[in-house]
Order: C-alpha cells, then structure tokens, then sequence
C-alpha cells in the first residue's frame, strides 16, 4: 500500500487520525506537555519556522542565536527548555522560530515529530515551514560542504519510506518541497565561506554497518564492497548520508508541512569512516546549516538586507 501527500491548501498543519477528535486531553508525554496542563496555542500559536536537529546543545545554540539574529528582546541565554520537565527531547523559542532536538534515528525523530505535529495542530500554526539541520556523512564532497536535500532515499536509493504499521508495510513518499529547496539555495549564495550544493540524501537506520562503515564492532564487508556500494550511491545520486531524512520527509509532507532537509558533511565516506576533524572544526561545520537557514528566515520575515554581508563576515570571525 502507498500513501500519498496532500496539502490542505488553508495552511493548517493537518493530523490525520480520526480518533484524536474524541480524545478530552491530548498528552504529548515525550515533549512534557499537554492540552489541559498547557495552553498550547498562546505558547505556541506564532510558530513559522520550526527547526530540527539530532543535538539538545545544538538546537538550543540555534534558539539563542536566532534570538540574536532576530534582534529580539532580552538575553538569548536565558532561554528555556520549554521540554526541560523531561530529559527525551529540548525544545527552546526565538520569537516564530521553535527549536527542537530530536535524538537519533528513525524511532527517535518519529516519535518527536508524531508529538511536534499535534503540538502545531492544537496551536492553530499556520503556514509553517519546518527544517532538519543536522549533520552527514558527506559522498565525494569536501567536509564541511553543505547539502540541500533533493530527494531522501533509503538505504536501496529508492525515493521511500517503509513505515510498519500492525502488520501492514506502507510505502510513504519521501518528496521534499522543490521550492524551498531552490530559495536555500538562493540564500547560501549570500555565504562565501563554504560550498552549498543540492543532492540526494540517503538516510539509513544505522551508522556503522547501515552506512558501510568498515570501524563498527560488526563488519562482514571488504574494504572493496563498502566503496562499491558507496560509489553506486554517488551514482545515484546520493551527496551525503544520514539516518532521519526519510521519516523526516514522509511525516511532514502528510501533514502538510513544507520541509527541507539541510546537512553538513563532516567527512567525504570515500576517503574513509572515522570522523577526525578537531572538536572547533565539528562545531564550526555545524554552525554552517544554522547560518544558511538564520539567512532563510531572515529573509522571508524581511529582515535581511545588505548590511548582512558585514555580519556574515562577523559570524565567520566569531
Ligand atoms: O542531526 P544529527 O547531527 O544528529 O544527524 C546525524 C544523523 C544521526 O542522528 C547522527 C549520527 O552521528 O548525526
Ligand atoms: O557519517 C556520518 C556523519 C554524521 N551523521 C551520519 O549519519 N553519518
């Protein structure tokens, strides 16, 4: 069976679960928040952009420096785990902007986005644009390349994802929005300091054996079969691999999010399997995504302008 995606047209982040209706109280248990403890759309009901990534420390990075980007009131330092009251998911707030870690993996962001989602839909949010900013494995590209994803595939470069559902496999779409892919990239050309390319990405259920890694505790591939399977993937198209994209893509394209899948690659898997960069290098690929996507937002709010250039060149020092 395959399910296909389909946008309300209004705006609404749509769930499709005709049981939610009957339910007096929704619980969202991983996010520690809920429709009677919270008043969901008061908190939450001015959300446009919500962004995703696998770190807690990265995604509130991200809130504190789009509290700054975004010239809003206060000390961004002092924001707060609006999840703190549970130690599965962050989740903090910069004005429109929600930032939230999902952990790692297909479970881990499917049961976040399964809550994310409700949490919308009971906050009335409306035209919002939501946005994966992780971290890859890139394929024939330079560390520290960042990649627009075009098209999640799995593990088999089939645009798919395989959700089990009772004993059922259902075949979800895994197409991203074509549009928002082509306005990041019109934004990364505002950024000189690293290349920004657009490729498939492959999202895998694991890291080690799942991405042809010769240095997990398991391995029963030859160095020659790992390269022939990863060069296959470049030949389909595959730029950086990932283990989130798919789920990530299939979930929000059926409850009518635009979504886009934004990733740093931290090595080139040609070349080899363990992740060396110094820590300063890692944490400065992983700012790359967050100041393409600061410049996304920025325009889109109206904000941006070029005297950007000059704290583009500010970031790059700092
Ligand atoms: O968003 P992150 O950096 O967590 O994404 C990738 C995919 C896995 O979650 C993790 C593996 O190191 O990094
Ligand atoms: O190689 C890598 C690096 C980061 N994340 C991945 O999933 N794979």
């Amino acid at each position: 069976m395959t399910e296909r995606k389909g946008y309300a047209g209004n705006g609404l982040v749509h769930v499709k679960n005709p049981h939610l209706d009957s339910m007096d109280e929704d619980v969202l248990y991983h996010l520690n928040l809920g429709t009677k403890t919270h008043n969901l759309p008061v908190m939450f009901g001015d959300v446009k952009f919500v962004c995703v990534g696998g770190s807690p420390n990265r995604m509130k990075a991200f809130a504190q420096f789009m509290h700054k980007e975004l010239g809003l009131e206060g000390d961004g330092k002092d924001l707060k785990d609006i999840c703190a009251g549970t130690d599965r998911y962050s989740m903090y707030k910069a004005g429109p902007v929600l930032s939230i870690s999902h952990g790692m993996g297909v479970p881990s962001i499917s049961i976040m986005l399964h809550e994310l989602i409700k949490l919308l839909h009971h906050a009335k949010c409306c035209d919002v644009t939501i946005i994966r900013i992780g971290t890859s494995g890139g394929l024939g590209i330079d560390p520290g390349t960042v990649v627009i994803t075009d098209i999640a595939v799995d593990s088999f470069f089939k645009a798919r994802f395989e959700q089990v559902i009772l004993d059922n496999i259902v075949v979800r779409s895994t197409e991203l929005d074509k549009d928002l892919v082509e306005e990041l990239l019109n934004c990364s050309k505002e950024i000189h300091y690293f290349p920004t390319l657009i490729g498939h990405t492959m999202c895998t259920y694991d890291f080690y054996e799942g991405q042809g890694r010769l240095d997990g505790a398991l391995c029963s591939f030859s160095h020659e079969k790992k390269l022939e399977y990863l060069k296959r993937a470049y030949d389909a198209g595959v730029r950086n691999i990932e283990m989130e994209s798919t789920v990530f893509a299939a979930i929000c394209g059926l409850c009518g999010l635009k979504a886009a899948v934004v990733c740093v690659a931290l090595l080139n898997r040609l070349e080899g399997d363990q992740i060396k960069a110094p820590h300063e290098v890692l944490v400065e690929y992983q700012q790359r995504p967050q100041h393409l996507i600061s410049i996304f937002i920025k325009k889109r709010l109206g904000l941006y302008n070029q005297m950007e250039l000059l704290d583009n060149a500010f970031f790059l020092n700092n």
